[in-house]
């Protein structure tokens, strides 16, 4: 049996770090395994402009812990009112590596959305010429759809749709859920390519709701039914290059999860790598674990690979801390509910 794994230093292609005391308490369980993150803009207020690009990554890279070696990569919040020039310029420089399409009210600190997909366009098709991958938060928010639908509704409504009007455009799937969403991306050769989270490998909808609401996995999209989890797992660890780890790793405080309307997120930073060792492990795909980790998000961003490694071992059952403190209050750590026996060396 493998009892150690060592991997080019993985990435982390969908993050939440958020900003202020969160950023600095949360930054840390980031950058002690990966190397470089594809920062999520959903501030409040979101960063829209290439200044408050800037501006959020040099709070983050201020709040690096000593000796850190992080490269954040920052991302702007498309709105109605996106400047195609300003994201062109963004991008040209290097300041921003992609754009994030959050459906308005679909998420988290979604509000500043888009509502109507036809007035991002000329956006869209300026950001197919020069080459800016679009990451999308792939849900439909029509009252009339159930949430367990929405990511497959908003495959054929919305992301197909865009897809066929705007040739060209790279788009990653982020946090795909759903068998759908694996169909989707493997039915079509280019420009597309889908993040994978930790939890979504690990629970499914029952994981939820059995035996009681467990707020801590309750994150959006939302878990689905097992069928669905075993489609992500086979993706995972298939060794397509079109699927790479986006944890989406999203902090929120134990009072705002605990509460009569808890948020969406699974703080998932400081043992992603030990439970996604566990998880390949489980699929006899160990192999496969640099692909999914380390080298797939970069091959799909045309990014160099990480030249240092990280060298995972199994043990003894490892135990992770529950909660991480924050100067805004507590954050749970997500539980996968069984042992694990890897940790990072
Ligand atoms: N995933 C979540 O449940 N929450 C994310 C937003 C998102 O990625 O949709 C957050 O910012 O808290
Ligand atoms: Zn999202
Ligand atoms: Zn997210």
């Amino acid at each position: 049996m493998t009892q150690s794994l060592t991997l080019r230093r993985p990435d982390d292609w969908h993050l939440h770090l958020r900003d202020g005391a969160m950023l600095r308490a949360v930054l840390p369980e980031t950058t002690r395994h990966f190397a470089r993150a594809i920062i999520m803009p959903n501030l409040v207020p979101p960063v829209v402009t290439g200044a408050d690009a800037a501006a959020y990554r040099d709070r983050i890279l201020a709040a690096l812990p000593e000796g850190a070696d992080f490269t954040p990569l920052m991302t702007l919040y498309l709105t109605e009112d996106t400047d195609p020039d300003d994201l062109a310029a963004a991008h040209a420089s290097g300041l921003i590596t992609a754009v994030k399409l959050y459906p308005a009210g679909a998420t988290t600190n979604s509000a500043s959305g888009v509502q109507d997909f036809d007035r991002v366009r000329p956006v869209l098709e300026r950001m197919a010429e020069i080459g800016c991958p679009l990451c999308v938060h792939g849900e439909v928010v029509d009252a009339d759809i159930d949430i367990f639908d929405r990511e497959a509704v908003f495959i054929d409504r919305v992301l197909d749709p865009i897809r066929r009007a705007t040739p060209g455009l790279r788009v990653v799937m982020e946090h795909i859920t759903t068998k759908n969403g694996v169909d989707y991306v493997k039915a079509n050769d280019r420009d597309l390519g889908a993040t994978i989270t930790t939890h979504h490998l690990i629970i499914n909808r029952n994981h939820i709701l059995v035996g009681g609401i467990k707020p801590h996995y309750y994150c959006l999209p939302v878990a689905k039914r097992e069928e669905h989890r075993l489609a992500l797992r086979a993706a995972a660890t298939s060794g397509d290059a079109r699927f790479f780890l986006g944890t989406d790793s999203a902090p929120h405080t134990d009072p705002n999860k605990e509460s009569a309307c808890g948020c969406a997120g699974c703080f998932t930073a400081t043992n992603t790598m030990a439970l996604l060792a566990h998880v390949f492990e489980e699929e006899s795909a160990l192999d496969k674990l640099e692909g999914f980790a380390s080298l797939n998000g970069p091959g799909f961003y045309g990014l160099p690979v990480n030249d240092a490694t990280i060298t995972l071992t199994r043990g003894d059952a490892v135990t992770f801390p529950d909660k991480i403190e924050t100067e805004d209050g507590p954050v749970t750590v997500f539980d996968p509910g069984v042992p694990v026996h890897w940790h990072v060396a």
